[in-house]
């Protein structure tokens, strides 16, 4: 055993993540070119699921719920620039947050692996 925190207490727990969700959020809103993609998204409902799966993927006490990568993104063809426009966005919220970007790399290197279920579907 250690006394190292989870990912999910360092990214400051339920509230952090609403946090940077909710920044996350507000620059897709402000942003040219990947608001397009959600011009018509229920953005409740995506807010919800992802906040739920940023808790889950950062070992908190979540289980995420929503249906998998592949099928979210079927039919957007989401391109590969737009997905790390995506991840520079979320860089953004969560330097917002003041998490420090030891932090930051440990949750971008679980979506990492996820591009390849997101882009082109
Ligand atoms: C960083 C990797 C990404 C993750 C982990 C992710 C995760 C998610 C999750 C959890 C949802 C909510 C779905 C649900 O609960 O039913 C969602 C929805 C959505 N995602 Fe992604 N996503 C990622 C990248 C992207 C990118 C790059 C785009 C487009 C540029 C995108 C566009 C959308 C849209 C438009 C929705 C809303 C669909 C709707 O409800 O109408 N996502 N995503």
């Amino acid at each position: 055993t250690d006394n190292k925190q989870t990912l999910y207490q360092e990214l400051g727990g339920e509230t952090g993540i609403e946090n940077i969700v909710d920044d996350l959020i507000n620059e897709i809103g402000n942003d040219q070119q990947i608001f397009h993609y959600f011009a018509k998204a229920d953005i409740t409902h995506f807010r919800q699921g992802l906040i739920e799966h940023f808790c889950a993927i950062s070992n908190g006490p979540c289980e995420y719920t929503g249906d998998n990568m592949i099928d979210i993104h079927t039919g957007m063809n989401v391109k590969e620039t737009d997905f790390n426009h995506l991840v520079d966005l979320l860089i953004n919220a969560m330097d917002q947050n003041n998490v420090p970007h030891s932090v930051q790399n440990q949750l971008l290197a679980k979506l990492v692996p996820l591009r390849k279920d997101i882009i082109y579907r």
